[in-house]
């Protein structure tokens, strides 16, 4: 049974779909996609279980969060499995990402309190109280790298607030999100509070476009959200989160510790097959002997990244990608930047036909004037060599996307230069520009987003403020305006 709708699991009436594990080609989940139809009924469950949902109380609505907290904790494993077996990444990793779905509890607890509490005072018209209520049913959209961590971290705050959900995760991870609900079905979770719609395009379409939803809640590529943005066009009172992809740049400067930058931007760069949002896509390295020596360390440590299935021991650093479909995609990146002047130092090419399996590349693109300023969702670093400071800032800023940004340099002073001027939403001094925190606010700018920062900011737009002055009874002012008699 493909689809949960109103606490019941019910199989999909649209066509038939297929999970793999990227490395092996092998099926390991199948089903149907819901229809247009299925996806109304899975609103209207929402909508039927929302005033209950939230009228409850947050206390009673803890009680089931915690409870699938509970169910997390328990089932970490199958979880961290689950997510290892249908994206690729190695288990080492996925666990992080069980560990990171269940620490999201609480910080989104004392999230929904710190940004969204109600707060209260005496002023000259009465008491003033401020409170924050739901949108009512919103729609989660989930993307395939963090097919468990991404969608709880909407799902969670968004139930947290009293919203219902009607979630439809990747079409490429469908038995991670079937094992998510299973979780909140044993957690205790009333039907209809988060309905599971599993399908590709015409699914997501159909959700997104009907007009009894409140909010949408999007991870995934800029095309998309730009698609959902036009769509929206028109509708002010629907709230639209997005959390788009990025072309994140990392400047290097002088350091102390080569060895410590190499890893910096190795682990900024190739962590999750490159396959994060934050990955680092452009390197500027400046054109000095020790920006030589950075390259001639990175490139040797790079070829010796360790590349495997996500159950291998010794474990590798990098799985497989997302599908062979995804690393074909990435070979085709990596000529497109050949054809235009790029220089590979490391090529990245396929390790086992039909599978995802890539192996991590280096391409110097000094070279191109125009660098297309393109999101290349895998493991291919692109490498511009650099006279000046200001130089590397200007190219580092040029872009659309203004997701993640770095700088690693011993100087305080070239920090505060490069923070002042740098355009993303999440910006990183001598450390990795991946593996943010969930303690703090995650979002970008221009095509990385639409100012609606997730992570410890989704309390904010999982909830509206509402203001009232408030008095116990009725009572007739001593003086009267003018031109008033009673
Ligand atoms: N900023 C972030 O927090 C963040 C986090 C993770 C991933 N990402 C981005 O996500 C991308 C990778 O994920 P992906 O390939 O799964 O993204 P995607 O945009 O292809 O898909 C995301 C979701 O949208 C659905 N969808 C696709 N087209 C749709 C349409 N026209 N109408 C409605 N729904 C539609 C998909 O089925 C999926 O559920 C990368 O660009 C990455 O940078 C961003
Ligand atoms: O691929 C995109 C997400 C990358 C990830 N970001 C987070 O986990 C944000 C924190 C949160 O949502 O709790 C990263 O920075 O690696």
């Amino acid at each position: 049974m493909s689809l949960f709708i109103n606490g019941r699991w019910v199989e999909g009436q649209g066509h038939e779909m297929q999970s793999h594990n990227p490395a092996t080609a092998e099926v390991i989940w199948s089903g149907h996609s819901a229809t247009a139809a299925q996806v109304g009924e899975a609103i209207r469950a929402a909508r039927a279980a929302q005033f209950a949902w939230f009228s409850q109380g947050l206390e009673a609505r803890l009680k089931v969060i915690e409870a699938y907290k509970a169910q997390l904790e328990q089932n970490k494993e199958q979880m961290a499995l689950t997510i290892a077996e249908e994206t690729g990444k190695p288990l080492w990793e996925t666990r992080t990402e069980a560990a990171a779905m269940i620490g999201k509890i609480g910080l989104s607890i004392t999230a929904y309190h710190e940004r969204t509490g109600s707060k209260e005072g005496e002023t000259p018209a009465g008491r003033a109280v401020l409170r924050h209520k739901p949108h009512g049913v919103v729609a989660v959209f989930g993307p395939y790298n963090f097919p468990g961590h991404l969608p709880n971290g909407h799902i969670v705050p968004a139930l947290i607030a009293g919203n219902t959900v009607v979630l439809k995760p990747s079409e490429q991870t469908p038995k991670v999100a079937q094992l998510m609900l299973t979780l909140w079905q044993q957690a205790g979770l009333p039907d209809g509070v988060i309905n599971l719609v599993q399908g590709e395009l015409e699914t997501g379409k159909a959700l997104a476009s009907d007009i009894d939803i409140d909010g949408l809640f999007f991870t995934g590529s800029s095309r998309t959200g730009h698609l959902l943005h036009q769509q929206f066009g028109g509708e002010p009172g629907k709230i639209l989160a997005l959390e788009m992809g990025g072309n994140n740049p990392l400047i290097v400067r002088q350091v102390a510790d080569v060895k410590a930058a190499v890893h910096d931007i190795i682990q900024s760069a190739f962590i999750s097959s490159g396959q994060r949002c934050t990955c680092a896509r452009r390197l500027y390295v400046p054109r000095t002997a020790q920006g030589a020596a950075i390259l001639e360390m990175l490139v040797a440590a790079t070829a010796k990244i360790r590349v495997g299935e996500y159950n291998a021991e010794p474990q590798p650093f990098m799985g497989s990608m997302i599908s062979a479909q995804a690393a074909a995609g990435m070979v085709e990146a990596q000529q497109r930047l050949q054809q235009l002047g790029g220089q590979s130092l490391i090529e990245l090419a396929p390790l086992v036909p039909g599978t995802g399996l890539v192996n991590p590349g280096i391409i110097d693109v000094t070279a191109i004037a125009e660098l297309p300023d393109e999101e290349y969702f895998g493991p291919l670093l692109q490498v511009i060599r650099y006279d000046e400071f200001d130089q590397a800032i200007e190219l580092a800023n040029r872009t659309r996307y203004g997701l993640s940004a770095g700088l690693l340099s011993d100087d305080r002073c070239e920090w505060d230069y490069f923070l002042a001027r740098s355009r993303a939403g999440i910006v990183n001094w001598n450390r990795q520009i991946t593996g943010a925190a969930g303690s703090a606010p995650f979002g970008g700018i221009g095509a990385s987003g639409n100012h609606r920062a997730s992570a410890y900011y989704a309390a904010d737009y999982c909830a509206y403020p509402v203001a009232s002055v408030e008095a116990d009874k009725v009572t007739l002012p001593a003086t009267l305006a003018p031109g008033l008699e009673l």
